[in-house]
């Protein structure tokens, strides 16, 4: 898959994650502190991510800062992101599978290189929910965007 990646610093597992996604076999297109020369605050950098997806250039987004709040909120103005921040695997497989999330935000203060793993593990092996009311929530997003 085609990844857009951004990080407001490189603290962390910022650097560990170009790494770690591209190990996967994806390719990425990097933003912030990730690219240097580019504008590396957090609602630039995440933004510009999100961006992607909502064009359609990448398939799917990481975004990070320090607390990944501020990350997920830039990435969420983005028409059609659903951007989810994610702490532990589990909470990433449910991003993907019943929030549809597009982009995945990650806090650089509480992610460890073994959560960062587990968390990359479960966001790429999960897949949306075809369940009627797992669908109808998403349509419902998209209604309130309109
Ligand atoms: O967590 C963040 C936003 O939610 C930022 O990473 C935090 O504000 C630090 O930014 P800066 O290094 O520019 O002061």
């Amino acid at each position: 898959m085609r990844l857009s990646l951004a990080s407001d610093s490189l603290d962390g597992v910022a650097t560990r994650l170009v790494a770690e996604v591209q190990r996967r076999g994806h390719s990425v297109t990097l933003y912030g502190a990730l690219a240097p020369g580019g504008r590396a605050d957090w609602a630039w950098c995440c933004s510009a991510a999100a961006k992607d997806v909502s064009s359609a250039r990448s398939d799917l987004a990481i975004v990070c800062c320090w607390t990944g709040t501020g990350a997920s909120i830039a990435a969420n103005k983005i028409p059609g992101v659903r951007a989810a921040l994610c702490v532990d695997a589990a909470t990433a497989d449910g991003a993907r599978r019943w929030n549809d999330a597009n982009v995945l935000a990650l806090s650089l203060r509480l992610t460890s290189d073994r959560l960062l793993e587990e968390i990359l593990d479960a966001w790429f092996a999960a897949a949306p929910s075809t369940d009627d009311d797992d669908i109808a929530n998403i349509a419902h997003l998209a209604d309130l965007e309109s």
